[in-house]
């Protein structure tokens, strides 16, 4: 379980998160939604240990860092190291030896190669495998799905549905409502750093119909399309 209460961060005098309170419980998938900028990012950040800020962020496991697997939307890799090694680095922290890493790769991935080579959806693709052989308790997963192909966008909801039956916290961005309500049981929509909506998969239909209907209006009329 992650406890944040009170959370505000700033970056100079831009008020990127105001006063966030949630929890995240085991064994469930939370679904966080809201435009470019709405701090969505920066709220993984605080609650990975990457950003200082105001308010509380608790869980039993401490300090959480330890026990999350955070995957960025695009990850950063070093120059000179293969995918293998990337793997081999992150379970090292963590203590894990992974006799056969070969056998665990199951994105394909060129393991051999220097993983700052890798396309944007392969790198995607290493970094969630090395945290998930890291075998973290809690996960977060910005915009897992963008940038990977159909395949893999099948088995990484497949792993969500995995992690949740393991017991494990799973909190996911996206800006693709349908890959949200078939992994979520919770959709949080974060606006302007507030959470101004908090919705449980039976409201999930009314939910996207709300966010087009406010997002859409008449601005494709605006346009003047003939
Ligand atoms: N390192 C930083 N320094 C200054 N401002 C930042 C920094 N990181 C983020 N911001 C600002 O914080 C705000 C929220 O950014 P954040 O990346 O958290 O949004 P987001 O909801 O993840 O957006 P997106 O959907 O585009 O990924 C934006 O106004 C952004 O410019």
């Amino acid at each position: 379980m992650i406890i944040v209460r009170n959370l505000s961060k700033q970056y100079g005098r831009n008020e990127v998160l105001k006063n966030i309170n949630i929890q995240f419980d085991k064994g469930k998938v939370y679904g966080i939604v809201g435009e470019n900028g709405a701090g969505k990012t920066t709220l993984f950040r605080c609650i990975a240990g990457l950003e200082d800020y105001a308010g509380e962020i608790s869980s039993i496991q401490n300090p959480i860092k330890n026990y999350l697997g955070l995957l960025l939307t695009e990850p950063f890799f070093f120059q000179k190291i293969t995918g293998k090694e990337y793997i081999q680095l992150l379970c090292n922290a963590r203590n894990i030896k992974i006799a056969d890493i070969q056998e665990r790769n199951i994105f394909d991935l060129p393991l051999n190669q220097y993983a700052s080579t890798y396309s944007t959806g392969m790198k995607k693709k290493l970094a969630l495998t090395a945290i998930l052989l890291q075998g973290n308790d809690y996960f977060i997963l910005d915009e897992p799905f963008n940038g990977v192909d159909i395949q893999s966008n099948i088995i990484i909801t497949e792993i969500i549905h995995k992690l949740k039956a393991l017991d494990k916290t799973v909190i996911i961005s996206s800006h693709i409502f349908s890959t949200l309500s078939d992994t979520c049981d919770e959709i949080h929509l974060l606006s302007n750093g507030s959470f101004i909506k908090s919705v449980q998969k039976a409201d999930f239909a009314a939910l996207e119909t709300e966010m087009k209907q406010m997002t859409i209006g008449n601005k494709i009329e605006k346009l003047g399309l003939t």
